[in-house]
């Protein structure tokens, strides 16, 4: 590998190629989490909703950390750093409850509204 290339146009056609390959991987793999964590958020909005409407506290300490507890071992078993995995996860939450605050605050999560200016922001 050198050092010099800024991108890999001057780079052996076999590396081009296998590079190729691989980001398509990548590509789709983007593409699968997009559509999930899509999906994972639909379903915390309902659950912001109903705690909403039932008076219950946006977070639930709880039941994230039973979450981490489980996604650490996932993540163990699938050689992903367990630490990592615990704070993709954080994050993830963090965002969810957000949004349950601003639901229960009487107002339409922007993850609804599709701007980007942080997750689900
Ligand atoms: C979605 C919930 O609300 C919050 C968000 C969680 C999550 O994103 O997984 C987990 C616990 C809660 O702090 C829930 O209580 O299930």
């Amino acid at each position: 590998m050198t050092t010099s290339n800024t991108t890999t146009g001057d780079a052996d056609p076999a590396v081009r190629e296998e590079l190729a390959r691989l980001r398509d991987s990548i590509d789709n793999i983007d593409a699968a989490v997009v559509h999930m964590l899509a999906e994972r958020f639909k379903c915390t909005q309902q659950v912001g909703r109903l705690k909403a409407e039932h008076r219950l506290p946006p977070a639930d300490p709880g039941r994230e950390a039973r979450q981490i507890t489980r996604l650490r071992a996932l993540a163990e078993n699938a050689k992903l750093d367990p630490a990592f995995a615990e704070k993709f996860l954080g994050f993830i939450i963090a965002e969810v409850i957000r949004h349950h605050e601003r639901i229960a605050d009487g107002a339409t999560p922007s993850a609804n509204r599709g701007t980007t200016s942080s997750p689900g922001e």
